[in-house]
């Protein structure tokens, strides 16, 4: 079975054939704050990653005539519970009119186009909006601003198995502290396999990462939207897309910040820190969810692939329980796996509606 894998994230487009779980050919295209500035919708990059992605695959003469399927990352629709959907067009139009605005929300579009050509179908698994938070997680302070479930699911439950995997438990027996560093950052706490709290990880609250703000200090934020100094969406790229690294350094590459740190950049060093300190913090927050009972702290994503980040973290977190780095993400393998598995027969494909 060959499956044809797409996950647009904030900074890159991430794109893969695989055989089986058996990666046959894979590219990570960045996509650098300059470049992302020329089109400041999210709508606006749906050609752009389109495109880039039908490049790699023709430069690397990949014959889409052998696809069996396409398998996408799941973006910004209802709140879901974990597993694997087909593509649909009502899935298709939530995407469109999400009131949210992320790169994920192109995945389903781009990957039902492919399929249609190809007389193929496409899915996707795990989105960035499934949603298994306990009732006391849900309150944020007003009832007009219900706290929601928006993270990196695919990732932390991809590294989540690993890590059971590797010290042969069940993850269904396991409490643990999942960071995922990307283009955002997330922090969740999985409990007995249940994400029951994590950090509104887009636009909501928690530390902030190389494009995004976290949580800002919401009566200021308020006042400077009613300034008229600010348009709606400049107030809201401040949040993301302009926001963490981005607003502070002006690059959304946290590879170049470090190696400006270690080059003796002083502010890169702060930031760096700073970035820590926050990922700390929301850790210890997650660490009182569970009531102290962690079994493990796992870090992943682009981000984790700094020793130097980690270390950071680890020095502010060890006291709590064992940390692991998982670096770069599972997202791809995890995608391509679940494909392999519904081409078997072996999972439930779920129907959005
Ligand atoms: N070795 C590294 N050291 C530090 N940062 C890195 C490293 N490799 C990648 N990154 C950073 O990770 C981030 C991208 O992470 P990734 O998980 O691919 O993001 P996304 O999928 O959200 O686009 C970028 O800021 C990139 O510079
Ligand atoms: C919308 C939550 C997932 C997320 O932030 O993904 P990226 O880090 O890939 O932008």
């Amino acid at each position: 079975m060959i499956s044809l894998v797409i996950n647009p994230g904030s900074t890159s487009t991430k794109v893969a054939v695989f055989e089986n779980d058996q990666e046959l050919f894979g590219q990570n295209i960045s996509h650098p704050t300059e470049e992302l500035a020329k089109l400041s919708t999210i709508d606006q990059q749906y050609q752009f990653r389109k495109d880039a992605i039908l490049h790699i695959l023709k430069e690397q003469q990949q014959d889409l005539q052998k696809l069996d399927l396409i398998m996408s990352r799941g973006g910004l629709l209802k709140p879901l519970s974990s597993g694997v959907y087909q593509v649909n067009t009502q899935m298709i139009d939530d995407l469109k009119n999400s009131p949210r605005q992320h790169a994920s929300n192109l995945a389903a579009m781009i990957a039902l186009d492919i399929a249609e050509e190809l007389g193929i179908n496409a899915y996707i698994a795990d989105p960035v909006v499934v949603d298994e938070l306990q009732p006391l997680a849900r309150y944020s302070g007003n009832p007009l601003f219900p706290r929601r479930s928006i993270f990196h699911a695919l990732n932390q439950k991809a590294i989540s198995r690993q890590y059971a995997n590797d010290i042969e438990r069940h993850y269904e027996d396991l409490n643990l502290i999942v960071v995922h560093m990307g283009g955002g950052i997330s922090v969740g706490a999985h409990e007995k396999g249940q994400v029951v709290d994590v950090n509104q990880a887009l636009d909501g609250e928690g530390p902030f990462s190389p494009e995004r703000s976290g949580t800002l200090p919401v009566g200021d934020v308020i006042r400077t939207a009613f300034s008229g100094k600010y348009s709606e969406q400049e107030m809201l790229q401040m949040v993301v897309g302009k926001g963490g690294m981005v607003a502070y350094l002006g690059t959304n590459d946290a590879y170049q910040v470090e190696l400006n740190a270690q080059a003796g950049d002083a502010k890169a060093m702060e930031f760096y820190e700073a970035m820590a300190y926050q990922v700390a913090k929301e850790i210890g927050s997650m660490s009182t969810v569970l009531k102290g009972k962690v079994d493990a702290i796992l870090l992943t994503g682009g981000l984790a692939k700094s020793r130097m980040l980690t270390k950071l973290i680890e020095e502010r977190v060890a006291f709590l329980s064992e940390v692991k780095c998982y670096p770069g993400e599972d997202e791809m393998k995890a995608l391509a796996f679940n494909g392999m598995l519904l081409s078997q027969g072996e999972l439930e494909i779920k129907k959005y509606q």
